[in-house]
């Protein structure tokens, strides 16, 4: 049975090539991985996990006032979300907060307690985020051989500047307990692959989280105390021409979460809109991999396209 590979990212600075091969090996059979040390402390991700849970435990009005928006922006609440519209019959078991990024020192949208009493708590833990995203994305571009002259260790960290507008989301969510007392659903969040270029999750003690191994069978994906879990996204695979899987995910009912609410954390790292889903200058890609026929989408338009279909936010009243 296949296994989500653990590799130690704290050896990327002392030996990036052997570091970068594993992380290849990895996102060209299962598209994800667990890395250790990547340079986020514990106590700050722990924090997040705090503010988050005191969020989440407000009175539903509360949480309401600050309902996502177009731009991906704010709270989706209990079965908002249907991530798989195609075989759910309600919408995800679980709810959600989404932060977009900081730019010139300003939140994406209206932010609620507690995290506006602790911005900078938020805001440097989304920016860290991105910081590891960075450092994998030099780990993709040695891994995929990019040429000094096409931008080499640097070609995907330029697309995914900080400072230009993008995608990128830093999400709580919330799994309440015994969630399954209203609904048949053994899913509660629906099968799907992430939009962006790379995510990384952060689980917190209770597990769920299913992986399409091979595109055919489900495996747990365990929780492993100090290690993030990263997979590639969709972008990742348009610019390899599938040689990086976006692989497909879901989140089923565990007997554990009839007394536990799950939480956990994601940061959906995306290239800046304006990047060119196109197939990237690598000469590991061999000929088959190269020259989709689908015509070039846009990082952005490729967002609102997926986020239309999991929201559909031009049928409701926004
Ligand atoms: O909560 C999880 O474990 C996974 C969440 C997820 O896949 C997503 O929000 O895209
Ligand atoms: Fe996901």
């Amino acid at each position: 049975m296949e296994e989500i590979p653990v590799i130690d990212f704290g050896k990327f600075d002392s030996d990036p090539v052997a570091v970068a091969a594993a992380i290849r090996e990895a996102c060209e059979s299962i598209g994800f991985l667990f890395l250790k040390n990547v340079g986020i402390p514990q106590p700050e991700i722990d924090e997040m996990f705090e503010l988050g849970k005191e969020f989440f435990d407000q009175p539903v009005e509360t949480k309401a006032q600050f309902d996502i928006q177009a731009n991906n922006v704010g709270y989706s609440a209990l079965h908002r979300e249907v991530l798989d519209p195609a075989t759910q019959k309600t919408g995800d078991s679980k709810e959600a907060f989404n932060f977009g990024k900081w730019l010139n020192g300003e939140a994406a949208g209206e932010m609620p307690e507690p995290f506006k009493a602790k911005e900078d708590i938020t805001r440097k833990f989304s920016e860290d985020c991105h910081k590891v995203c960075s450092r994998i994305l030099q780990a993709f571009a040695i891994a995929l051989e990019i040429k000094e002259e096409d931008g080499g260790i640097h070609y995907f960290e330029k697309r995914h500047d900080y400072d230009t507008p993008c995608g990128s989301i830093l999400r709580l969510l919330k799994y309440p307990k015994g969630g399954d007392t209203d609904t048949d659903e053994i899913v509660r969040a629906g099968s799907h692959s992430d939009y962006g270029s790379i995510t990384l999750l952060f689980q917190h003690g209770i597990p769920g989280l299913e992986v399409q191994a091979s595109r055919t069978n489900w495996i747990s994906a365990p929780v492993i105390p100090g290690a993030v879990l990263v997979n590639i996204g969709d972008q990742m695979e348009y610019w390899t021409g599938g040689r990086f899987k976006s692989t497909k995910h879901r989140v089923v009912f565990l007997p554990e979460h009839a007394q536990n609410d799950r939480y956990s954390i994601a940061y959906f790292c995306h290239a800046n809109d304006e990047v060119p889903l196109d197939v990237i200058p690598s000469v590991v890609l061999k000929d088959n991999q190269i020259g989709q026929d689908q015509p070039i989408k846009t990082a952005g338009q490729h967002l609102r396209e997926r986020l239309e279909e999991t929201y559909k936010f031009s049928e409701s009243a926004m």
